[in-house]
């Protein structure tokens, strides 16, 4: 199966990676030798196994096509805003490989045949996109272009609010601090009153 990635210098295919389990046990065996822990004391002892078990979880998106949660949509004759606020979403740092985490809303003005998809896809796409190393603008983003391509939206807006572990339990250590980025793509970017009215939406729910 092939995935397109992003790099600087666009968008590219790669076949999509496999995870190597032995490989990610060693790994971890290694890093806590690196940090003078004994890995064959008794309450270590099956931890390389599990932490491998738990990055297989981790980065489960890397392993399957997020876009394909979108494969299955049905047409129903409603052209106005679908959002889902307050999506649970945890992902993965990719510069410390720590937690950030916080809600996503998406939402999206389906196209004129009124294609639509299931409300939990949404929240599945979320989760793939979010099941990798990342940045949060690249998340938001990803999420934003899977729903354009896939559903060919009239629009789509997609806000992340999350708290970075990495910036709240080391370095700088400014717990509660939330960063907020957003994605909108066609009339959601370009028409101010259908932005307002879902960014209204977003702000005004009730939590
Ligand atoms: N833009 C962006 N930055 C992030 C994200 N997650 C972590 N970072 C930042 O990535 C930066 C990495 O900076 P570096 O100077 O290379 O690493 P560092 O020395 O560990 O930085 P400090 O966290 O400031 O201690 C930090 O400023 C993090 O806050 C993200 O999702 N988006
Ligand atoms: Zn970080």
């Amino acid at each position: 199966m092939n995935d397109s990635r992003r790099n600087g210098a666009g968008t590219y295919d790669v076949p999509a990676p496999v995870f190597d389990q032995d490989r990610a046990e060693k790994a971890v065996r290694e890093l806590l030798l690196a940090c003078g822990e004994d890995p064959d004391r008794d309450g270590l002892l099956d931890t390389p196994a599990r932490v491998a078990r738990a990055y297989a979880e981790l980065f489960a998106g890397l392993y399957t096509d997020p876009e394909s949660v979108l494969n299955k949509t049905f047409d129903e004759s409603h052209d106005e805003l679908v959002l889902v606020t307050d999506i649970p979403m945890f992902s993965t740092c990719e510069h410390h490989l720590v937690p950030f985490h916080g809600v996503a809303h998406v939402g999206y003005i389906p196209n004129e045949q009124g294609r639509i998809t299931g409300l939990s896809k949404l929240a599945r796409l979320v989760d793939l996109y979010a099941k990798r190393p990342q940045v949060q603008e690249r998340l938001t983003s990803q999420v934003a272009d899977a729903m354009m391509k896939k559903l060919e939206p009239r629009g789509v807006i997609v806000v992340i609010e999350a708290e970075h572990l990495c910036m709240a339990m080391r370095g700088i250590r400014k717990p509660g601090a939330r960063t907020t980025t957003s994605a909108l793509r066609g009339i959601l970017k370009s028409s101010p009153s259908s932005r307002a009215e879902a960014i209204e939406l977003i702000n005004g729910r009730t939590r």
